[in-house]
């Protein structure tokens, strides 16, 4: 587990890219520890059958306030590292900076009324995926968000996480990125700016997975704003 983060490095690819790959930040003890809280429906506040609402196929649930250990350290401590980076990002596309702590944000987000916690788990099995999404909640979105696998690379087959981006008048880019148990990738929840001949310019991006072909994939998300 990795106690101390590399963050020039993080701040070198998430410019280069709008994505880096960090850690590990969590043991596998923790890893399925995290896991076995998926069967207790009294820790979060929703479940999403993604076949429903044509999210793809799988489910995932959103944690219920107060978040367990230790995502709350985890997410103030990544956010920490964050907040310079996604003012950089800010100030280049001329979009509105962003606090230095997370409770700053939380407090912006209550006030925008964006009061639900975000962090999710989710859960894929044989044939399930995750199409290409942004997970925006709400007017106030913080630009960089982490997915971390829970489980072992070795406990499923297919279940890539792919981010797709789009230039403007280009057509569209792939990333496949490989994370061992308890990595994260962190990317871009909306756009990215790139430098171009005539000043910065905005890279969408969306991200996803792609189909499990075998075995269990289970995943932690922290997104940084909350929902309206
Ligand atoms: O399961 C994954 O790797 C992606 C999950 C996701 O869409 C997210 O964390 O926002
Ligand atoms: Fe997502």
């Amino acid at each position: 587990m990795t106690d101390t983060l590399d963050w020039p490095r993080i701040a070198d690819h998430l410019n280069a890219q709008g994505w880096a790959v960090v850690g590990p930040l969590l043991t596998p003890a923790t890893c399925y520890a995290l896991q076995a809280l998926y069967d207790q429906p009294e820790r979060f506040r929703s479940r999403i059958l993604m076949q429903r609402h044509g999210f793809g196929q799988g489910e995932y649930q959103y944690f219920d306030n107060p978040l367990p250990d230790p995502l709350p350290r985890l997410r103030a401590r990544l956010y920490a590292g964050l907040a310079p980076i996604a003012n950089g990002w800010a100030a280049r596309l001329e979009r509105p900076g962003f606090p230095d702590s997370l409770d700053e944000l939380t407090a912006q987000c209550r006030a925008a009324g964006q009061a639900r916690p975000t962090s999710l788990m989710l859960r894929y099995g044989p044939g399930d995926y995750n199409r290409l999404h942004q997970d925006l909640y709400g007017d106030l979105v913080f630009p960089l968000q982490a997915a971390i696998l829970l489980s072992d690379p070795g406990e499923f087959e297919g279940g890539e996480f792919v981010l797709v981006e789009q230039k403007p008048r280009s057509q569209s880019q792939a990333h496949v990125v490989p994370l061992k148990q308890g990595e994260a990738v962190i990317f871009a929840v909306r756009e990215r700016p790139v430098a171009g001949t005539r000043g910065d310019y905005r890279v969408q991006m969306r991200h996803g997975v792609s189909t499990v072909r075998s075995g269990k994939r289970m995943t932690l998300g922290l997104i940084f704003h909350d929902a309206a």
